[in-house]
């Protein structure tokens, strides 16, 4: 890629309709780690402002749990999952309530949005999530949308929002993603660090080898830069342009200028669901697979059959992400599970027919749709 590439990257950007902006905690919170509102208010009317030039905006916002300290009396942000839960209960409301108040102030209504993991991985509800975010903003309405932080356990927690915004840049669809943070961009070595530069364009992740991507320094954020970057890394690859910088520095990304971090698309846009299923599901289960199987579902793309399967690992529920695993333990695929973990085992080996005509015609449905499947390109154990 070119200088040239670069800049037109960013007047794509600039231009982005629907366009994905996330906020980070560290971005929304004073020096006491609390919700600051003249932040907030700053952030509103840049985004207001890419609204009345016409342009669609979903707002991924952290922050329910630093404005749910005051309220609650914390003198500083939980660090177990409960009080955590608690805090972003409180918090979430304070939060909406104060987006409201300021997208409202220029003329804008917005819809709040709380969403799982598991939300976006069962195909009933991922598509639910896709026509209800596309719902709102065909009605002009801004989403704003945090992870359901009340009800998502450490297992099927995302944890940090920026895993989050990039799926909801893919699952909608977007023109480009806007990760807004504490930091004005990517450095090539940890920014409290003097002699560290500024990254000013990435044409792919793979190119960061050589950087040093660290944790967060801010004391409220979660995921740090490795977040971020693998973010970007999820956008990219469903062909979503992305610009990471500072909160401060969103009025001057949004016109194209010379800031922060810009990450080129890798692949072509379209492969929604795919990434979804990839990146967003905890698997809960595995089954192992006999040879033949293993080269059908991944070369020849079929969907899996209890004939191929010679084990069944964990407890897993219909619907449920499984990881599909080669003899010798390798991961090769993930999928949305057709049966439970209690019935499968009985199954295991046997041709579909004869389980249809045994246990009736309800039996002959895959273990595994290919529709459902992702085949992963390197082997994880
Ligand atoms: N190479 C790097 N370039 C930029 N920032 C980095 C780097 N390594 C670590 N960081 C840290 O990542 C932090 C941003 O992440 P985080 O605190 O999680 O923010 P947010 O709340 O916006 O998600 C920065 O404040 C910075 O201290
Ligand atoms: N859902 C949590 C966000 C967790 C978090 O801190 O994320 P981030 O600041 O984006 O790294 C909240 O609203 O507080």
């Amino acid at each position: 890629m070119t200088a040239e590439d670069e800049q037109g990257l960013r007047q794509r950007l600039a231009a982005a309709s629907p366009l994905v902006v996330k906020v980070g905690s560290s971005s929304l919170t004073d020096a006491r780690g609390r919700l600051d509102l003249a932040a907030l208010t700053a952030l509103v009317d840049t985004l207001a402002a890419h609204r009345a030039a016409g342009h669609s905006v979903v707002l991924v916002s952290s922050g329910a749990i630093a404005a749910g300290m005051a309220p609650l009396d914390l003198p500083r942000r939980p660090s177990d999952l409960p009080t955590q839960q608690a805090a972003a209960s409180v918090g979430q409301g304070v939060l909406l309530a104060a987006y409201t108040a300021a997208f409202a102030a220029r003329g804008l209504v917005v819809g709040q949005v709380l969403l799982t993991a598991d939300d976006v991985t069962r195909r009933g509800h991922y598509l639910n999530a896709r026509r209800t975010l596309e719902r709102l903003l065909a009605m002009g309405v801004v989403p704003v949308v945090n992870e359901n932080d009340t009800v998502a356990t450490q297992e099927i927690r995302f944890g940090d929002n920026d895993r989050l915004a990039a799926l909801v840049a893919q699952l909608i669809d977007a023109h480009g993603l806007l990760l807004l943070s504490d930091v004005d961009a990517l450095y090539d070595g940890p920014p409290s660090l003097p002699g560290s530069v500024r990254v000013p364009f990435v044409p792919t992740v793979d190119a960061l080898q050589d950087v040093r991507i660290g944790g967060s320094e801010s004391g409220v954020g979660t995921g740090g830069m490795v977040t971020k970057v693998e973010a970007a890394a999820i956008a990219t690859s469903a062909g979503v342009p992305t610009l990471l910088t500072s909160a401060t520095q969103a009025r001057a990304a949004l016109s194209a200028a010379d800031v922060g971090t810009v990450f080129a698309p890798t692949r072509g846009r379209g492969r929604a669901r795919r990434i979804w299923l990839e990146h967003a599901t905890a698997p809960q289960g595995r089954l192992v697979l006999d040879d033949g199987a293993v080269a059908a579902v991944t070369e020849r793309r079929k969907s899996l059959l209890p004939a191929g399967i010679r084990a069944v690992e964990g407890t897993f529920s219909t619907g449920d992400a499984v990881d599909v695993v080669d003899p010798s333990g390798g991961v090769v695929a993930r999928g949305l599970v057709n049966y439970d973990s209690r019935e499968l085992p009985a199954l295991l080996g046997r041709g579909t027919k004869e389980l249809a005509r045994e246990l009736g015609p309800a039996y002959e449905r895959e273990v595994i749709h290919r529709d459902d499947l992702v085949v992963l390109s390197r082997r994880r154990r």
